[in-house]
């Protein structure tokens, strides 16, 4: 097996210190860009100084400079994917995505993007959270009809989008199990509602507060009893180790667009 070289945007954020650390220490792959936004204070800096787990020969540079890649990793915002998805198919360099709150717009710009390289996009990469969009299906049709169901995502104080991406990923996968078209039956905000709920409606909650990674829970409520299916990642090298295994599985796939689930072979 060859090694997998690595070059990842947003280098700078927490998810891009977890990936460079991630890629110098998991086995056949290289880190070999740490890319970062021309305006940065970084640039021509050795990533070492900044997380002193990450490979010491590789310094912050220009997210416009990649070379030397086998595979773009991008854990950013969706305007700054939106940029990198360009690059990585113009220089046909397979991508592994984690970005959230993509609009509907942006994941018709990633199908077309799939047509030209090997893209795997997960809302989430740890192997827990994988099998729990398993378990939520087979949950979502073994009761019968008389079932509330609704979704609690927990997150860190800095996180922008809500509900997070994977709270999304586990309703759409639940819709998926019961027939139902997702953005219909999914409900944000009941505070002008003044009738009680349906049962055909998946109710989303949010917190935001402190360093929490992320944490869900998908909870089935019944009369008389509830099944609570919860998943708590207590580090971002979870998410990091699993996108650049990701990247491993992705080197010499052909294009298409991918998932998590297709990594892990959970499908
Ligand atoms: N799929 C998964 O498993 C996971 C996904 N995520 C997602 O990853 C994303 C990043 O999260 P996190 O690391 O906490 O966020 P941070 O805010 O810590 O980092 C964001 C990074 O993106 C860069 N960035 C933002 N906008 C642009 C742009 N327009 N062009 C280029 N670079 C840009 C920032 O650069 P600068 O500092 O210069 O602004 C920074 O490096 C979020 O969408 C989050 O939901 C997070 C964890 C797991
Ligand atoms: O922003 C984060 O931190 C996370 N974002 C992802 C999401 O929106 O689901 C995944 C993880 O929960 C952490």
């Amino acid at each position: 097996m060859t090694t997998n070289r690595i070059g990842v945007f947003g280098a700078n954020g927490r998810m891009g210190l977890a990936l460079l650390e991630a890629a110098t220490i998991k086995e056949q792959t290289q880190l070999t860009g740490a890319y970062v936004r021309s305006s940065s204070s970084l640039l021509g800096i050795n990533v070492n100084q900044v997380n002193s787990a990450a490979d010491n020969s590789v310094s912050f540079s220009e997210e416009t400079t990649i070379d030397n890649v086998d595979v773009l990793i991008d854990f950013t915002l969706p305007a700054g994917m939106k940029n990198h998805l360009k690059t990585a198919v113009a220089q046909k360099i397979p991508m592994v995505i984690g970005t959230t709150g993509l609009t509907s717009d942006d994941m018709a710009l990633l199908h077309d993007a799939a047509k030209h390289i090997p893209i795997v996009f997960a809302r989430n990469y740890s192997v827990g959270v994988n099998v729990l969009l398993n378990l939520v299906q087979t949950a979502a049709t073994k009761f019968g009809d008389d079932l509330d169901i609704e979704i609690f995502e927990a997150h860190h104080r800095h996180k922008i989008d809500a509900p997070s991406g994977t709270a999304l990923a586990i309703g759409e996968s639940i819709a998926q199990a019961k027939g139902w078209d997702h953005d219909e039956v999914a409900v944000y905000d009941r505070s002008q509602v003044e009738t009680a709920k349906s049962q055909n409606e998946i109710g989303y909650s949010v917190l935001r507060g402190g360093d929490i990674v992320g944490e869900h829970t998908a909870y089935f409520a019944t009369m008389g009893e509830r099944l609570e299916l919860t998943h708590k990642a207590s580090s971002r090298m979870t998410f990091a180790l699993g996108a650049v295994r990701a990247a491993s599985w992705l080197k010499n796939k052909p294009v298409g667009l991918y998932d998590m689930q297709d990594v892990l072979d959970l499908k």
